[in-house]
């Protein structure tokens, strides 16, 4: 019952309606019981007439027999309706409140938890409490209901009875209900975290397909996939056939209930004068058997479709229990937008070293600094401090002389321009992908921010210039051109504070030229805070920082640091090595 006490945090609005479902589906099975009585009154009357109007009798018996049951049939759909009521709304309400608590959670998370895996967790745990609730939340209450009632029924006709057919039926339910008991709940977890496994290395798979084609490599190099299919089929196939024992003990148990009834009521029948009762009672456990037997199954089935409802909210809690980044409830404002860090370490949570060790800098207003240095160095996580994608663990990030802690995150993100290395591009127009959601921009602002960002030709080109919608009828654009894109909408959104991670590292030429110029246009008189992966993007910059193993190894604009002739130096000799390298014959023509 606790499981369905968490589902009312999703019934906003609707409370009612999963008691009204279990009230309504206790009724119908109370319904579906009756006429069983009924029919034991029609065959005791007809073996044993009380009187002589006993036709009439039992032609009432018989029209009281199918009211009962049609109108349990049609109580059952009512419930039935108003669960799958409470199934949608539970569903789309833990959806909506997923989401509403995702967006809340600080822009790092979205590093180690990706789209796919964030989706799949809500779709299949959404789409597991609908099945639960619209189809079985029914027969929940008919699961305690028709038990209860068949016990009281089993010892009132003849408890001698009753206990000769409850006999193997408590054995096959001892043995059963303990195998479900101690191996389902565990066997579930398993189950469930193997699927998600499967499911989260079926994405990485299918994303990674080009890069197999490319290279021409086989299945086998997703080995993490092929390992997660591999684990979940053993798995299965472990539990599966582990099962083989009970099962048959089972199956066995419940059809076998008529082998100690029978010979029982033989017995009876031989110590008696009154066999005529007997024989009545007989036929109607004959009758009512079954349908316990069949109940307290059903009950079985709803107990462990209750522990995968259960486990699903697990799941979705597990995922959306992440605190949000604090927000103070006095912010101060920015006063300038001079970045400034303190003394600043940070370690991303689960690791044990960390990403950034006491690192302090300040790029004072208007001027451009960039970060250099190898990869795993700790560049791209300063620069993800500024806009506070994690907080610090040590020190202070300030900005306009205020600690983005105390800044409020509308404001901090409205006078920072982060422009990523992997763009995305919406399904949507170019219009609307520029402008952003902004609903103040009009076409001539788009259309002066693409022209600043070299995009003029991408409009051109495209078949209803702003209008054309992204992504579609072949109106994909390459790498280079969405960087561009992107960067037309970092000059419209014209924050003071820029953080790039320098995107031309990967295109061609044309292209690379385009990104520069449009790059100036976008860091002209601004704060900027740049990873740079190209050093001759750097040589201009104010202040370079070099950062090694997390700290900062060296600073200085490019002569001054070409002078210390230490690891910059080095970085500058291997680059200028590796952009007059050619490959094959050519070489040897240059
Ligand atoms: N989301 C994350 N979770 C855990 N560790 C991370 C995460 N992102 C980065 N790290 C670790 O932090 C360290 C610094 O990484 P960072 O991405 O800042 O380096 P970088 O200098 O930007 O590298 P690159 O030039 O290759 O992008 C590395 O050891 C990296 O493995």
């Amino acid at each position: 019952m606790s499981t369905l006490t968490r589902f009312q945090k999703y019934m906003v609005g609707r409370k009612y309606l999963l008691p009204a479902s279990l009230v309504i589906s206790a009724i119908s099975s109370l319904l579906g019981i009756i006429p069983l009585i009924f029919i034991w009154l029609i065959i005791r009357e007809f073996l044993n007439p009380t009187s002589e109007t006993s036709q009439t009798l039992i032609s009432t018996y018989a029209w009281w027999a199918a009211f009962t049951a049609v109108a349990g049939i049609a109580i059952y759909f009512l419930a039935l309706c108003i669960s799958h009521l409470a199934a949608f709304r539970v569903e789309v309400e833990m959806r909506k409140q997923s989401m509403e608590k995702i967006v809340s959670f600080p822009l790092g998370f979205f590093d180690n938890n990706t789209c796919g895996r964030i989706r799949k967790i809500i779709d299949d745990n959404a789409s597991t409490t609908h099945m639960f609730l619209a189809h079985q939340l029914p027969d929940l209450a008919g699961s305690i209901v028709v038990p209860v009632i068949s016990l009281i029924l089993i010892f009132i006709f003849d408890w001698r009875l009753g206990l000769a057919c409850l006999v193997p039926l408590v054995i096959a339910f001892g043995l059963m209900s303990f195998a479900m008991g101690v191996r389902g709940r565990y066997f579930l977890k398993m189950y469930m975290d193997s699927l998600e496994e499967m499911n989260t290395e079926a994405v990485e798979y299918v994303r990674g397909i080009p890069v197999v084609k490319v290279f021409q490599q086989t299945v086998y190099s997703f080995k993490n996939f092929q390992k997660s299919i591999m684990n979940y089929k053993e798995m299965v196939s472990k539990h599966a056939i582990s099962w083989e024992n009970p099962m048959t003990a089972y199956i066995v148990g419940i059809h076998s209930f008529a082998f100690i009834l029978i010979p029982v009521a033989i017995l009876m029948i031989g110590n008696s004068a009154n066999y005529g009762t007997i024989i009545v009672n007989l036929l109607f456990y004959i009758l009512l058997t079954p349908v316990f037997a069949q109940s307290i199954m059903r009950s079985m089935y709803i107990r462990h479709a209750m522990h995968e409802a259960e486990e699903a909210i697990n799941r979705i809690d597990e995922l959306t229990n992440v605190q949000p980044l604090p927000v103070s409830s006095s912010p101060k404002p920015l006063q300038g937008n001079e970045i400034r860090f303190e003394n600043v370490s940070f370690r991303y949570p689960g690791n044990t070293e960390k990403a950034i060790d006491n690192i302090s800098f300040t790029v004072p207003e208007g001027k451009t600094f960039a970060l250099v240095g190898p990869s795993g160095s700790g560049k791209t996580t300063i620069a993800r401090l500024v806009p506070r994608f994690w907080d610090v663990d040590e020190g202070k990030v300030f900005i306009g002389g205020s600690d983005v802690k105390e800044i409020n995150p509308k404001e901090l993100m409205q006078n920072i321009s982060f422009v990523f290395q992997n763009t995305h591009l919406f399904k949507v127009s170019l219009f609307d992908n520029i402008r952003y959601g902004n609903p103040d921009v009009t076409h001539e602002m788009v259309e002066s921010a693409l022209e600043k960002a070299q995009c003029r030709e991408i409009i051109d080109r495209l078949p209803q210039g702003l209008d054309t919608k992204i992504g579609t009828e072949g109106t994909y654009l390459s790498g280079g051109e969405q960087q561009r894109i992107v960067l037309a909408r970092a000059m419209l959104k014209d924050a003071p504070i820029v953080v790039l991670d320098e995107a031309t590292a990967f295109t061609d030429p044309e292209n690379e030229h385009l990104i520069l110029e449009a790059l100036g246009k976008l860091t002209e008189g601004r704060t900027v805070l740049m990873i740079a992966h190209r050093l001759t993007s750097v040589v201009d910059v104010d202040t370079i920082l070099v950062i090694e193993n997390g700290k900062i190894a060296e600073q200085g604009n490019h002569q001054e640091l070409l002078g210390m002739n230490g690891i910059y130096t080095k970085m500058w000799n291997e680059y200028q090595r590796s952009v007059q390298w050619t490959i094959g014959r050519e070489a040897a023509h240059v």
